[in-house]
């Protein structure tokens, strides 16, 4: 069947949802193009089905074509910042990296070489995972890629700065410990944003503080209200390259119920754009939306706010590139 596709701005965009209804076709992110069907992408969305480094609920690894299904009833234009993404650059879906379920570290080189291959012509990537194992990868990919290590705001319920589960080192819970003990996080500025919920002790936020974490708390969101969020987090950042990682179990399971391990006393999906919204003009470099696991969504509402999450992800890094040309610029070039 012929694909009727809105080609605006010299992009190859979505298809048409006034020509094709839009629940009809395989799905990729927001109907998009696949990575092969374009010559050059500024943005790709990638899929990581991995699931092996969970503690708790696992089916994560359903996680990317859950959001892929929900994205189709995305819009080209995004109001919230005035910005119609796929026309201005060309953004396609790169489909899904095929990482070994049953061999962790195996899994986390495929998805860093497969990361670097994917950026090597300066595309940026939103990857949708997968459990939060996949963040550290994405993270040495992305430090690699900016020349410098890159800081990072990361929107979770969790902390993720644990040492080790049942010995493993590599797991969902355990990501941004090894990320500071690799020296790839610029420990100026890092920040948790929405942690809440129960620790084992209070040590874990000790080891969070000492390996130079900010903790903005879901209680904060609620109490100091976005605008002052964002400011906080901006002056924190500053120019530096920028990753952000959002687990989507940050959002109250009232609003995102299919994940793994979800908190009461979250913050709302409204919320939570908001303050990405509020990340524009920063130097993001890339992002990842992991941990939703369809079997327990009820309604697709995990996957929906996901999608909308990965859309405003997409805009935020087309914002920020010139249209056609590769984004292999640095904060100094600028
Ligand atoms: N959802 C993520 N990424 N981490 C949760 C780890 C929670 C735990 O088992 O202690
Ligand atoms: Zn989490
Ligand atoms: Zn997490």
């Amino acid at each position: 069947m012929e694909e009727l596709r809105v080609t605006s701005g010299g992009q190859l965009g979505p298809i048409d949802s006034s020509r094709v209804p839009r629940y009809a076709g395989a799905a990729t992110f927001a109907r998009l193009p696949r990575l092969d069907q374009v010559e050059h992408a500024e943005v790709a969305v990638v899929g990581v089905p991995f699931d092996s480094g969970v503690s708790y609920r696992p089916g994560a690894r359903f996680g990317g074509n859950a959001i892929r299904e929900a994205s189709r009833l995305l819009r080209p234009y995004n109001p919230a910042l005035d910005v119609s993404p796929f026309e201005r650059v060309q953004v396609a879906d790169a489909g899904d990296m095929a990482v070994n379920p049953f061999n962790i570290g195996e899994a986390i080189e495929t998805v860093q070489q497969n990361a670097l291959d994917l950026t090597a012509n300066g595309t940026r990537l939103v990857t949708l995972g997968g459990d939060h194992t996949i963040a550290l990868p994405l993270l040495r990919a992305a430090t690699e890629r900016a020349g410098s290590p890159v800081a990072m705001l990361h929107f979770d319920a969790h902390l993720d700065t644990w040492d080790t589960y049942f010995g493993a080192e590599y797991t969902h819970g355990t990501p941004f410990r090894r990320a500071v003990e690799e020296g790839i996080l610029d420990t100026e500025a890092i920040s948790h944003v929405g942690t809440r919920g129960p620790l084992y002790g209070v040590r874990d936020l000790e080891d969070d503080r000492r390996f130079g974490f900010g903790i903005v708390t879901s209680s904060d969101v609620y109490r100091k209200g976005v605008d002052e969020i964002v400011d906080q987090l901006r002056s924190r950042i500053g120019s530096r390259p920028l990753y952000v990682s959002v687990d989507i179990d940050v959002l109250d399971p009232a609003h995102a119920p299919g994940t793994g391990t979800p908190e009461a006393g979250g913050i709302t999906s409204r919320e939570l754009l908001e303050i990405l919204r509020g990340l524009r003009g920063l130097n993001l470099v890339g992002a990842d939306v992991v941990e939703v696991a369809p079997a327990y969504d009820h309604a697709e509402m995990t996957g929906v706010a996901a999608s909308h999450v990965a859309y405003d992800l997409v805009t935020l890094l087309a914002d920020t590139l010139t249209p056609g040309t590769p984004a292999t610029t640095t904060p100094e070039d600028q």
